[in-house]
């Protein structure tokens, strides 16, 4: 699958662009803050319908203007496919595919998959759990729809028995009260638990196999799901929290409190991994997601790298170009604020490459 073209009006800083892409490479290259992440997010956005960087749409018009529309011309399996995605201040949000728009935007999502590797992803080693389950749910529910809508009910319930515990805080309720949510849990919690428990399982494998290559062997790293259900008994994990749940007044036990732990050295990476090394784990956790998704979809994802560069040193950053360059790999978008770096490695690659010069907002070939 490729991204043929891209027309922008009036998203962030870019007021209006038309660019046509290589099948391979594409290079952005500017300085900081003229756009290039801008044109990455725009990317995304057709493709996940929203900004990478979680903002509400109203905040990716450009500053001033009234609205925003994005124009992909995409190619998958032969097909030529058109999305457009438009959004004025104050309307609904509109979202075609080839002309026609959708009622749901969940119906687009999965279609053209994507992977994106971004400085704000240290957010999944250092941030809180929650960071870590919403990469996993995003993944998964990207190839499995119906684990979205389990998903949806568990989260239903959820509130629900947790107001209860809110609202009979204090008073003399027994487990027995909650026994209609815990049922309703245990049955959508199981099919999630199996679910991130066949995907971490089946991620982790390919994730060492990639950090070995991007750090050449020279840590051990590990990525495992943690649990907060009791020996594999949903139901019995629940009650057996009631008088903790009781005193909190939240649901303490759960899909909800997972986490994956992840580790370099045996050591929480968190605290110990370096800068370079998070970002080695963090690529090479996504290279995983790429496998993954090209497996699951049958089409090689878009492969977006911003700022990819930065804080690895030159063995690294070779040999993720290494892997980026294989078979395994489609289309890939680039940005840096230095040309050397990308020219050099990529004839070293000898890749199909296009660079485009990104300077305040405005998008252009570059100049040999
Ligand atoms: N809604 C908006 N309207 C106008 N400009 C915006 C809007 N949102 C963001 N910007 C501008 O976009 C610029 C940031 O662009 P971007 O993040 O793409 O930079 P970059 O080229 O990737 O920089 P770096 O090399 O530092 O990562 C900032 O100057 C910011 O003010």
């Amino acid at each position: 699958m490729i991204l043929k073209d891209l027309n922008i009006v009036n998203y962030k800083n870019i007021a209006e662009a038309s660019i046509a892409f290589c099948p391979r490479f594409n290079c952005f290259i500017g300085n900081n803050g003229v756009g290039k992440t801008n044109i990455l997010d725009a990317v995304y956005h057709l493709s996940m319908c929203k900004s990478y960087f979680n903002l509400p749409d109203a905040q990716s018009i450009r500053h001033g203007e009234a609205f925003f529309v994005l124009e992909g011309m995409y190619e998958r399996d032969g097909e030529d496919i058109d999305v457009y995605c438009g959004v004025k201040k104050g309307v609904k949000k509109v979202f075609k595919k080839n002309k026609k728009s959708y009622e749901r935007l969940s119906d687009h999502i999965g279609l053209l998959p994507l992977v994106m590797i971004s400085p704000a992803d240290v957010i999944l080693i250092d941030g809180a759990s929650e960071e870590r389950r919403r990469f996993i749910d995003g993944v998964i529910s990207q190839c499995d729809k119906e684990y979205l809508q389990v998903l949806i009910r568990y989260n239903r319930v959820l509130a629900q028995r947790n107001s209860f515990l809110k609202e009979y805080a204090g008073m003399p309720i027994d487990a027995d009260m909650l026994s209609v949510w815990d049922e309703q849990l245990a049955d959508n919690g199981r099919v999630i638990l199996e679910r991130r428990l066949a995907f971490i399982t089946e991620l982790a494998e390919v994730f060492q196999v990639y950090y070995d290559r991007v750090a050449l062997g020279r840590e051990k790293v590990t990525l495992e799901y943690s649990t907060t259900i009791k020996e594999n008994d949903y139901l019995q994990s629940l009650r057996g929290s009631f008088d903790r749940d009781r005193v909190l007044t939240y649901t303490t036990v759960g899909i909800h409190r997972d986490d994956i732990t992840l580790s370099i050295e045996g050591y929480p990476v968190k605290r110990l991994g370096s800068q370079g090394q998070k970002k080695s784990f963090l690529t090479a956790l996504k290279f995983a997601q790429f496998a993954y998704l090209a497996q699951q979809k049958g089409v090689k994802p878009l492969l977006l790298l911003d700022d990819i560069f930065d804080k690895l040193d030159a063995d690294r950053v070779s040999q993720i170009i290494r892997i980026v360059s294989e078979e395994n790999f489609g289309q890939v978008f680039i940005t840096d604020t230095n040309r050397g770096h990308i020219d050099e490695i990529l004839r070293l690659h000898a890749i199909d490459y296009k660079i485009f010069k990104v300077d305040q907002g405005v998008i252009s070939d570059f100049k040999f």
